[in-house]
């Protein structure tokens, strides 16, 4: 267990793995997650790559300032991460809005990233008006008041009905400060990278769960054609593929570590 602080004093939590001369590949976990989504994906990637994940501010046990978040400071809080670590030529795998963060940060700093796996995100996810309302819902019935509809775009309803494992899910959820989750929302209200990301010029990778109902297929879909990246789905996954079919997703990123 690693902390940084970042240059705005926020302690970020973060797990270090793998030999420190190992290809760096660095992992951003999505809304309502922390770094605990990657548990079943990381001993299924090939050895000998230095695996590193962090909990993004207002998740996890890392520091939860008060909301609004900017997409802006949570690229800030992986830069220094990777910065803070020494990571060179860093492959990024980012789900959801840890994928927005990728995507931020390969456009800032394009000497850092050497690849990035965009895993069920977009350049821009849902509408103002949408984050708006369920800012409003939690603020009146917190998290929980959100948890029936949340499960039924991360999972797949088999899973939902028959994997023991899915409670803990809703727990994670739940029990995710109400502060730290408005803060992220608002970071994805306020982000539209389109034009950014159509500018990236780094080796991209796009997977989608086949059944995502938070960033379905076909805005992911969208988001590669933007950067020219290859796209894959994974076969009866929801919007955490990492959790649900881990051995297919390691599969599809060994097999772009290879080529990239
Ligand atoms: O998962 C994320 O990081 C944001 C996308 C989202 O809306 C997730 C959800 O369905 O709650």
């Amino acid at each position: 267990m690693h902390t940084i602080k970042t240059t705005t004093g926020v302690t970020l939590h973060v797990r270090d793995e793998g030999p420190r001369d190992g290809r760096a590949v660095i992992f951003a976990n999505s809304l309502g997650t922390d770094l605990r989504v990657w548990d079943a994906l990381l001993p299924l990637l090939p050895a000998g790559l230095r695996l590193v994940r962090f909990d993004k501010r207002g998740h996890g046990l890392s520091d939860c300032p008060p909301a609004p978040y900017a997409l802006a400071d949570l690229t800030d809080d992986a830069a220094a991460v990777c910065d803070g670590l020494d990571l060179r030529e860093v492959t990024f795998v980012g789900l959801s809005i840890g994928g927005l963060i990728g995507q931020a940060l390969a456009a800032r700093r394009p000497g850092l990233l050497r690849a990035l796996v965009l895993m069920d995100t977009a350049a821009k996810i849902g509408t103002a008006e949408m984050w708006t309302q369920r800012i409003e819902a939690i603020r009146t019935g917190g998290i929980a008041a959100l948890e029936g509809p949340i499960m039924e775009r991360w999972f797949t309803a088999p899973y939902r009905a028959s994997v023991p494992e899915f409670r803990l899910w809703c727990n994670m959820l739940t029990r995710t400060p109400c502060e730290g989750y408005l803060g992220c929302c608002a970071a994805i209200a306020g982000a539209d990278l389109t034009e950014s990301t159509r500018a990236l010029s780094l080796p991209v990778l796009a997977l989608a769960g086949d059944q995502d109902g938070s960033t379905p297929p076909d805005l992911v879909r969208a988001t590669a054609a933007l950067c020219g990246a290859d796209f894959a789905l994974i076969a009866g996954a929801g919007h955490l593929p990492c959790v649900e079919q881990p051995a297919q997703t390691a599969r599809k990123i060994a097999e772009f570590l290879e080529r990239t």
